[in-house]
């Protein structure tokens, strides 16, 4: 512990030289005489150097610090010299590493997409949280992607007891649900539930973990990784009802400009990596169609008070004014149908890491609610769609009289006419064909079982599952993300 504070407090650069000389034979006599070395030479930093000079000094004492404990600590490990940690904490997590044990070692399987954001993957997870793993005890497999899917095929035939303290993803959003669905689709489901996932971020987006754990830099994840931990989150599944085909979320889905958006970037994914987002944005602005849909949807019980507000009552009539109606009293479904910009169904608030003014799209959702948030773009037309965008950057956009907000247990939406029946799922385009009806419903809430020691990992997790295709089945679920 004594080496926490050496980390925390000021001292020179000079210090830190002389300890590391007296250090460098071995890396546990430094965790030792780092106490004695601080209280020395903190009280010589603290007096000479003035406050704000003593920060700067000190987090350049952190970065060196850190490169020589790499060097002298890791010669067993593929790591080369030239891998750098440079994180503050990270530095923290290689002192813990002095007390931890085997017991610790944790066995975890890592899916790295080098198709994701800008193609850095290799980069980011090489060089910047391979070194802070292993030495937090993580034994990692590595298999990196060799075609879109080939996650999802890896987690859902991967040997379980190879790595039973979870799969860690290296990309964006788009291999996290590949390896939820692979995990979902498992024979095994009821021990391919409890496995946590963890998340690396580096794709173009990383809604999901940027969102929910405000960590989009892969060093954090690493060190959250390392430092253990779950997170819960919902899981949602969305079926095609003609096809009978299930396929789940963690994020969010949507139809309209959004899903257009979304496949029309694929175009530019190769030469613009995550701007093709903006670009492919501008290209169908400007070509915008017409998408008409009929929605119907389940509010959530006890959770919207304000349904029927002067907004909905404004939404009633853009959308086909007396088109609206209430279902059953049984079930109280609601229908809307008309044109719709957009159909958002968010299960957190979706922070997107590239947004200007870091908005959020569905500001009420949480992660962990048991509900999702649904969001209709009521209407047509460029103007209404620049007016959403610009409201939207400053989070406004739920206070426009044609956008309306329900917090549901279910929707279902089919594309009317000629609409395009694509339905994105946390980044990823289902195409239906034919007359395609989606339904989107949240998997039942599952209380995960507490896993070994071990588990104490970080990854993102979360908790909900699965009952899912016909037979229903109630399963314990943990679905870790990195925390
Ligand atoms: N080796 C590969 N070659 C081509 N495509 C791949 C490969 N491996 C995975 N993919 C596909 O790449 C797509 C995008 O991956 P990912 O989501 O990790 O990155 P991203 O799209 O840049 O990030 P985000 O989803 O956060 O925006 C996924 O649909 C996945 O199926």
């Amino acid at each position: 512990m004594g080496s926490r504070s050496f980390v925390r407090s000021p001292v020179s650069c000079s210090a830190v030289n002389e300890f590391f000389t007296c250090s460098s034979h071995c890396s546990r006599n430094y965790y030792q005489c780092s106490n004695t070395m601080k209280s020395q030479r903190a009280q010589v930093g603290q007096t000479l150097l003035p406050r704000k000079l003593r920060k700067s000094t000190r987090w350049q004492t952190a970065l060196f610090t850190q490169r020589r404990i790499v060097s002298n600590c890791c010669s067993d490990l593929s790591t080369t010299y030239t891998e750098e940690v440079p994180n503050y904490l990270a530095l923290n997590v290689l002192q813990d590493q002095s007390n931890t044990g085997q017991d610790n070692i944790r066995k975890v399987l890592v899916i790295l997409n080098p198709n994701s954001g800008f193609r850095s993957s290799r980069a980011v997870f090489y060089k910047k949280v391979q070194s802070t793993l292993k030495l937090s005890g993580f034994t990692m497999k590595v298999v990196e992607t060799a075609y879109a899917g080939h996650a999802k095929v890896l987690a859902s035939t991967v040997d379980l007891s190879t790595c039973p303290d979870g799969i860690i993803c290296v990309g964006g959003d788009g291999v996290v649900n590949e390896v939820l669905n692979g995990l979902l689709g498992r024979d095994d489901l009821k021990e391919a539930l409890q496995l946590p996932i963890g998340i690396v971020p580096a794709g173009s987006d990383n809604s999901l973990v940027w969102t929910v754990l405000g960590i989009r830099d892969p060093v954090s994840a690493a060190t959250a990784l390392a430092k253990g931990g779950f997170t819960p989150i919902d899981v949602f599944a969305v079926k095609w009802i003609q096809a009978g085909v299930t396929h789940f979320g963690l994020t969010a889905s949507f139809c309209g400009f959004v899903a257009d958006v979304l496949q029309l970037s694929e175009n530019f994914r190769l030469q613009l990596g995550p701007f093709r987002y903006v670009i492919a944005g501008l290209l169908k602005f400007l070509s915008l169609p017409q998408y008409r849909f009929e929605v119907d949807y389940l509010p959530s019980p006890g959770r919207n008070p304000e349904l029927k507000s002067p907004t909905q009552n404004c939404c009633d009539q853009l959308s086909d004014g007396s088109k609206v109606k209430r279902g059953s009293t049984e079930d109280n479904w609601v229908m809307r149908k008309g044109e719709f910009l957009g159909i958002l169904v968010c299960n957190h608030f979706c922070k997107p890491a590239q947004g200007l003014l870091s908005p959020v799209m569905a500001p009420k959702a949480q992660h962990d609610d048991g509900s999702l948030d649904l969001i209709l773009i009521h209407g047509s037309g460029r103007l209404r769609l620049f007016c959403f965008f610009v409201a939207y950057q400053f989070c406004w956009h739920l206070l426009l009289p044609f956008v309306e907000y329900v917090k549901v247990k279910q929707v279902k939406i089919r594309p009317v006419g000629g609409t395009h029946n694509g339905c994105g799922v946390d980044g990823e385009l289902l195409q239906g064909e034919g007359q395609a009806e989606w339904q989107c419903s949240l998997l039942p809430a599952q209380v995960p079982s507490r896993r070994r020691g071990a588990m104490d990992v970080s990854l993102l997790a979360y908790r909900c599952f699965i009952a899912f295709y016909s037979h229903l089945q109630y399963l314990p679920c943990t679905v870790l993300v990195l925390e």
